[in-house]
């Protein structure tokens, strides 16, 4: 079955991050991308713009989209502000599908994306979604200061899993060195731990957190269940960063 996924994602034309890169992950999933601009954005060495998209035509695509087949996944990238966000929610209504929520509102730089607040986010709660924040911004979610062991990872995990998410991956790329490395993965009352290797990232090789959430949203689509889906993302980002290509 090949699944088709709408990504919600800002638009940075090189795709090294944002919605090219998700076309790209899910592409390379075996999937159909329906490719949604929420924002245009401009991300060079020096030169820095965010532009939010109409909410009008957002909703216009999304609507347009579903007229030619259903959507068996939905990634939420950057989303500029609630306008967007609740356009394109209400453009979702009674969609069957499984969301994957990246709350990314910075870039791995530190710039600007995103006005949405962890209320925005917790509202997004649901059984059939998925969250995938970093550290940083699952403290930011939880209202918590800085989370820094991977213990602090699972109780983030399961603690946003209380708050009516199915489920949620914590991905602990930024855990102090000596820590490893772990992504922990919280669903169903299980959480589920999964080290890794600390790869070494060439600077032009961003757009991580884009991919493993895109990769995630293709293999949910398909039916794969959480953890496999998880699995399976994981590696899709471990090719990339070795090769440079998804
Ligand atoms: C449009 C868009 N979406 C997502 C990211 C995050 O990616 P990164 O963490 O690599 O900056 C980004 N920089 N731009």
């Amino acid at each position: 079955m090949r699944p088709r996924v709408l990504l919600l994602a800002g638009l940075e034309p090189t795709g090294r991050a944002g919605l090219l890169a998700d076309v790209a992950a899910v592409r390379a999933r075996g999937g159909d991308a329906v490719a949604v601009p929420t924002a245009q954005t401009a991300q060079g060495s020096h030169t820095f713009a965010v532009v939010p998209a109409s909410p009008r035509m957002l909703a216009a695509q999304v609507t347009a989209a579903r007229e030619w087949g259903p959507l068996h996944a939905v990634k939420w990238g950057v989303v500029p502000g609630p306008s967007q966000l609740s356009t394109a929610r209400a453009a979702l209504k009674d969609a069957d599908a499984w969301w994957v929520v990246d709350p990314v509102v910075r870039s791995s730089r530190g710039q600007v994306l995103s006005r949405l607040t962890p209320r925005h986010y917790l509202a997004l709660a649901g059984p059939r979604v998925l969250v995938t924040p970093n550290l940083e911004e699952a403290a930011w979610l939880l209202g918590q200061p800085a989370l820094g062991t991977v213990e602090d990872a699972q109780e983030a995990a399961e603690a946003l899993c209380q708050r009516g998410f199915g489920a949620v991956l914590v991905k602990g790329g930024h855990l102090p060195e000596g820590q490893g490395l772990a992504d922990v993965l919280a669903f169903a009352g299980r959480t589920v731990v999964m080290r890794g290797r600390r790869l070494k990232r060439p600077p032009e090789r961003r757009g991580t957190g884009c991919r493993l959430a895109s990769a995630l949203a293709a293999e949910l689509g398909r039916g794969t269940g959480p953890e496999a889906a998880v699995r399976a993302a994981r590696e899709h980002v471990t090719g990339y960063l070795r090769t440079g290509r998804d």
